[in-house]
């Protein structure tokens, strides 16, 4: 693996404590970090560090289940079920070693549920966990429209998960232990560099299983921020770092930074983890029907449905553009696989 260069970056903490009597405050903390670094993390937050641990151990249950079980709901065009090894990163051509179950709101999940037999209690908790991190979003986006001079209810209304046409996931990570005894071989990536596309991201990660690497979106000069400097961002009991996704970038007219990150494959014996690293990541997805344009009007308006599948056909397409080229080097066609943000 190339080394890769570091660089201790402050990530703003912000605390959400009291928030009706201090929304001008958050605010300005929140559009400063925006405009920034496009990361912040968040304390104070109304979720508690014991509900965040059982909503990972009900993810952990999900995932000790045998695969044929979770392959009877797989991993669907509306971005919701289970994959492994499937999502190819354009940054890197590879897989993502890890496993993931994308869960929404509404009816994009209809097939997409185990049935409650199989893992009793898991679509109640997981529901509950899924408001409640929706409910902290909530606050974000009162803050942000109050920061571009929307209605201070316009990006709530534009993201409402009671509505069927809601886009909003939770995705439950699962990324494998490495032996550490044995050189990890080339071209594994847990999670190779990336920007999310949706409104902003809420990242759980669980104490201990660090990983997670940030290079703020304008600070990449290579495409994919491959050789720029990378922060470590450690696990914090109760903190949820938060990440600012194209959507919103655009949204904003730019004003906002999308910020590249990655979880870190481990190789340096005594310093990285190796062990079984589970993180959970809920993204702030539009709703298909609401339409997209910044106060500046700096790009065209879209629909919430345009700009999900555009995002998706991206990465597919930078997938496929990459996999043509390996086919002519290899005088071979390599395996498809679903390339999802
Ligand atoms: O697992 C993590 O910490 C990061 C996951 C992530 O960035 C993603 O799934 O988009
Ligand atoms: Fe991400």
């Amino acid at each position: 693996m190339a080394p890769t260069k570091y660089t201790n970056r402050t990530i703003p903490k912000i605390s959400l404590h009291d928030f009706p009597s201090r929304i001008d405050e958050i605010t300005t903390q929140l559009i400063s970090a925006a405009e920034t670094d496009g990361f912040f993390s968040l304390i104070n937050h109304e979720i508690s560090p014991t509900e965040i641990e059982h909503m990972f151990s009900t993810s952990a249950s999900f995932f000790s289940l045998p695969d044929d079980i979770k392959s009877t709901v797989p991993f669907s065009h509306l971005n919701a079920g289970w994959e492994k090894n499937a999502q190819i990163r354009p940054s890197t051509g590879q897989p993502d070693r890890k496993e993931s179950y994308q869960m929404q709101f509404g009816s994009a999940m209809s097939g997409s549920w185990l049935p409650e037999s199989v893992l009793p209690g898991f679509k109640d908790t997981s529901l509950e966990f899924m408001r409640k991190a929706q409910s902290v979003s909530e606050k974000l986006m009162l803050c942000f429209a109050r920061g571009l001079g929307f209605e201070d209810d316009y990006f709530v209304k534009a993201h409402d998960v009671r509505r069927p046409e809601s886009q909003t996931v939770l995705r439950l990570l699962h990324y494998y232990a490495v032996d550490e005894s044995v050189p990890v071989p080339e071209g594994y990536y847990r999670a190779g560099a990336h920007v999310d596309w949706d409104f902003v991201t809420l990242l759980f990660q669980r104490p201990g299983q660090s990983g997670l690497e940030i290079c703020p979106g304008r600070e990449a000069s290579t495409s994919f921020a491959l050789n720029d400097t990378w922060t470590k961002v450690e696990p914090k009991e109760g903190e949820i770092v938060c990440n600012i996704g194209d959507l919103l970038m655009s949204w904003s007219d730019d004003r906002f930074k999308s910020t590249f990150h990655r979880v870190k494959t481990p190789f340096v014996v005594g310093e990285d983890y190796f062990g079984q690293r589970y993180s959970m990541a809920f993204f702030n997805q539009p709703c298909t029907d609401a339409v997209i344009q910044g106060p500046k009007k700096k790009y065209e308006a879209v629909t919430g449905r345009e700009f999900t599948q555009k995002a998706m056909n991206r990465n597919f397409a930078a997938l496929k553009a990459k996999e043509a080229l390996e086919s002519v080097a290899n005088g071979a066609a390599s395996g498809a696989a679903v390339a999802i943000s």
